[in-house]
């Protein structure tokens, strides 16, 4: 049988991260990173506390600024692009923390996020069209909340406003997710649901993820990336990475 070539991917490349290195007053947060996240995957990139994790998807949404290095996402380069040009490009990111509006629906908080450039002040005074109703709708669906609509956003619950956040991403329709632990503080049937949304999801898009949950990481990772002290200590198919004696070293070490 043949084994696929590793020069030739079966899928291209929707992120190319290459040397990709920030330093804060010299110290090396991310030091040479390459990373390459093909279209439809679910990439996990786990490490122990301060490995880098969060500063590789500032890098990418463009918050923090590299010092050297390259990403490329769809071919473009968004090392010379803010923030705003980058989730314009296609890149939408989550917080670990739910900020959504508090004090507004469901319905509303999807609107909202719906690409029209409208703003809060602006919702005010909007007429809904039937396109907005039927996506506002479909996504509401997907991410569980089909049948929350109308309820105030601070009425959900912890998980139920983290996928409420999910969608407003979304409805956006990016080309590639981030999501910076995005089960934290779900319970465990939440959690199989998230991971069923995520794969649903990825029939149109990746997805690069943040996370601990060595369970979750299991059950979306089609790929697991280890940081360790901002470089990329292994990489592949969770079992491969559970079983390098350097992942055991690392996390056993803590
Ligand atoms: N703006 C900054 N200025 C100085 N140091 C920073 C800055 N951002 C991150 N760091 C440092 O870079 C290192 C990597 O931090 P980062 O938050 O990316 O790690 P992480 O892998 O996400 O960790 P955790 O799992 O704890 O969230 C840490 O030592 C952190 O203190």
């Amino acid at each position: 049988m043949l084994e696929s070539t590793k020069s030739i991917p079966a899928k291209d490349f929707v992120l190319s991260v290459e040397g990709l290195t920030v330093s804060f007053d010299g110290f090396k947060a991310v030091n040479d990173l390459s990373l390459y996240v093909e279209e439809q995957e679910i990439r996990v990139i786990i490490g122990p506390n301060g490995a880098g994790k969060t500063t590789v998807l500032d890098l990418i949404c463009g918050r923090t600024k590299a010092t050297e290095g390259s990403i490329k996402f769809k071919g473009k380069e968004l090392t010379k692009l803010n923030e705003h040009q980058i989730v314009h490009a296609g890149v939408g990111r989550k917080f670990q923390n739910p900020s959504i509006y508090e004090d507004l629906t469901v319905f509303e908080n999807l609107e909202l996020s719906f690409p029209r450039g409208r703003n809060v002040w602006g919702a005010l005074f909007f007429r809904r069209d039937k396109e907005v109703v039927d996506k506002v709708k479909e996504i509401a669906d997907m991410i569980f909340l089909g049948d929350k609509l109308d309820t105030s956003a601070d009425l959900l619950s912890h998980g139920q406003k983290q996928w409420l956040e999910i969608g407003m991403l979304l409805i956006q329709d990016p080309e590639l997710l981030m999501l910076d632990e995005p089960v934290a503080g779900m319970s465990v049937s939440e959690r199989k649901q998230t991971a069923d949304l995520l794969h649903r999801i990825t029939k149109d898009r990746s997805v690069l993820v943040i996370e601990h949950d060595m369970q979750f990481v299991a059950d979306i990772a089609d790929r697991v990336t280890v940081l360790h002290q901002g470089k990329v200590l292994s990489e592949g198919s969770m079992d491969r990475v559970q079983s390098d004696p350097k992942v055991v070293e690392v996390y056993l070490g803590h």
